[in-house]
């Protein structure tokens, strides 16, 4: 695995920089093509292992490469987008409002420089195509644009330098600072062309004050420094700047959020998958369609006509926007709430029959797909699994969207159901959490929760918090018992591996392979301990109303009382009662 900046020559094309401008071609597939703009090659037949190719322009990422027969990125028909990292060293930033744990750990990945990279691999995910990116450290978020005014001018220049379409920033944007981001990216000033006439004039770009941001790693070819134009930051709007009248293409910003956003809308196949996102999208829409006035307005103003009256109508327009939309979320809700229904009528069949039901968890990419196919084959009579049977598994974030559940057999004989689930990630937006909370409620119901863990990926530690921290937020999810599975074992060197090995001496952790088998024949021993010689109990949190003193008598006399609360609406218990049972209780359960 190749891990460091890698220069995208082109197309498939890529290279690792040796020294200026001279690099090493990894891998080609088109060596004959390297000279199409916007990346050039001077030799033509670069071949790979070649030394001192020398490289005149290059759109460069920081990328791992993981599969090279894998495409790497979408091919150059692609939209193309340019990255924004930011990190912010004072504890007052975005991610204030998460849990010491989880803000900790999303902290640690955006200082990597993992969660920047982790943003290509989303846009990649996305078919989008990646020209440039740039990260910024700065004491705490600009109210106003998040980075400094001064970098957004430098980001707008060299987004627009390599032809981007979109800027995506590595967190959620405030609907306002979407909105300055969004009139910076496309004011129509003379500094951008001044600049640009500049360097094709050979002459030094202007000199641009420095804001305060300690810019980390730049894209290639960037200026030093970069334009200050305004630096009020207790200003909240960026005022308009009437420069000069020269069109600018547009340049869109966008988020992390709604990256993720699009990639679910892409991946969404079933019903109830397409109506979660769109949920989602819809709540992500709302308080953001501001921009959309701005874009309505524009659209009537033919040439500046009356502001007032543009206004008018833009508000007209944006009153009758909201309301359509709110009216749609309430309709998908009623929608989604009648898929809750129908999955918590097929818990309970699945419960009275019986079957245990074991649910895969982790980061995206972890191998949990890998898993449930590993499973499958390994315990399906004599091993014959057909096609149809084995779901997606691919080097792509968020390969799997909507959940699938196989049955598998222990060596025992024993049926449980295994459920593959969506794939979490750091900073996982709260209206996607929300809108599939269909989809997870199978995470909270089950009896046992594998969570998959790639420990070959040197953020495991990080990862693990991430989803730890978003089971939190899943009702139940916290109250399954957990057995860890630190996947692709066979990717460390032996060495490493023996050490990871060594450290999963604890019970519910084992070493596997869903690649190569290794570590399963132990898995499902874990996994029959777990379920299947617990006595078949099941773990309940419930609200009995006080009119159902039944349900009370029989967890007193056949199951274990772990904890009651009297409430106003009835009597909390947490409690361990016979599977048989379990589907009584589901209609009260938290
Ligand atoms: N070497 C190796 N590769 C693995 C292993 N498990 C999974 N992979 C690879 O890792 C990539 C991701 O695997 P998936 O099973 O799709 O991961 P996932 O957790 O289902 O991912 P999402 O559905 O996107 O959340 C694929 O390219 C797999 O072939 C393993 O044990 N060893
Ligand atoms: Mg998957």
């Amino acid at each position: 695995m190749l891990r460091g900046q890698l220069w995208r020559l082109q197309g498939k094309s890529w290279a690792r920089p040796l020294r200026g401008r001279v690099a090493t071609v990894l891998k080609t597939t088109e060596p004959r093509t390297l000279r199409a703009p916007p990346c050039r090659c001077s030799r033509e037949a670069a071949q790979p292992g070649e030394t001192s190719v020398e490289v005149d322009d290059v759109a460069t990422a920081d990328f791992t490469t993981d599969d090279w027969d894998e495409p790497l990125v979408p091919d150059g028909s692609s939209e193309a987008v340019y990255l924004v990292g930011v990190e912010f060293t004072s504890g007052d930033n975005f991610l204030a409002n998460t849990s010491a744990e989880s803000a900790k750990a999303v902290h640690d990945l955006i200082a990597s420089g993992e969660s920047l990279q982790e943003l290509e691999r989303l846009a990649h995910a996305a078919g989008l195509r990646v020209v440039g990116s740039t990260k910024q450290r700065l004491d705490k978020p600009r109210p106003a644009t998040l980075i400094g005014k001064g970098k957004a001018y430098q980001v707008r220049d060299e987004a627009r330098r390599l032809g981007a379409t979109t800027v995506f920033f590595d967190c959620e944007l405030s609907p306002s600072q979407a909105k300055n981001l969004d009139k910076i990216m496309n004011k129509k000033s003379t500094n951008y062309f001044t600049s640009r006439a500049a360097e094709a004039a050979g002459q030094a770009p202007p000199q641009w004050e420095d804001d305060g941001g300690e810019e980390l790693f730049g894209s290639l070819d960037s200026h030093d420094g970069h334009a200050l134009w305004d630096l009020d930051e207790a200003e909240e709007e960026v005022g308009e700047e009437e420069e000069d009248c020269i069109e600018l293409e547009k340049v869109t910003v966008g988020d992390r959020t709604a990256l993720i956003l699009d990639i679910f809308s892409q991946r969404a196949a079933t019903r109830e998958g397409k109506l979660q996102v769109e949920m989602a999208q819809a709540q992500y829409q709302l308080p953001r369609l501001t921009r959309m006035w701005t874009h309505l307005e524009r659209q009537s103003g033919g040439g500046g006509g009356s502001s007032a009256q543009n206004r008018g109508m833009g508000e007209t327009q944006i009153e009758v926007d909201k309301r359509l939309l709110r009216k749609r979320i309430s309709l998908i809700k009623r929608e989604l709430e009648s898929v809750r229904a129908q999955r918590k009528q097929f818990r309970r069949k699945r419960s009275r029959a019986n079957v245990p039901v074991v649910a895969l968890v982790g980061y995206t990419n972890a191998g949990k797909s890998s898993l449930l196919n590993q499973l499958s084959v390994r315990c399906e009579t004599a091993g014959n699994v057909s096609d149809r049977k084995l779901v997606k598994a691919r080097d792509q974030l968020f390969a799997t969207l909507d959940p699938t559940t196989r049955k598998v057999r222990l060596p025992s004989g024993k049926k449980f159901l295994v459920t593959d689930t969506v794939g979490f990630v750091q900073q996982l937006p709260s209206t996607l959490i929300a809108a599939f909370r269909a989809t997870l409620e199978e995470i909270g119901s089950a009896d046992l929760l594998i969570h998959v863990v790639d420990v070959s990926s040197p953020y495991a530690y990080a990862h693990v918090d991430a989803v730890e921290s978003t089971l939190r937020e899943i009702p139940g999810a916290s109250d399954v018992p957990v057995i860890h599975a630190w996947n692709k074992i066979d990717r460390m060197g032996e060495e490493v591996a023996g050490q990871v090995r060594a450290a999963t001496n604890r019970s519910n952790t084992v070493c596997i392979s869903a690649a190569s088998g290794e570590g399963i024949g132990e898995l499902l021993e874990a996994i029959e301990s777990a379920v299947v010689s617990s006595g078949d109990m099941k773990q309940i949190t419930a609200v009995l109303p006080y009119d159902r003193g039944d349900l009370l008598d029989l967890l007193h006399s056949q199951g274990v009382m772990i904890k009651t609360e009297y409430l106003e609406e009835g009597t909390r218990v947490e409690a361990m009662v016979p599977r048989p049972h379990v589907h009584l209780f589901e209609s009260f359960s938290l």
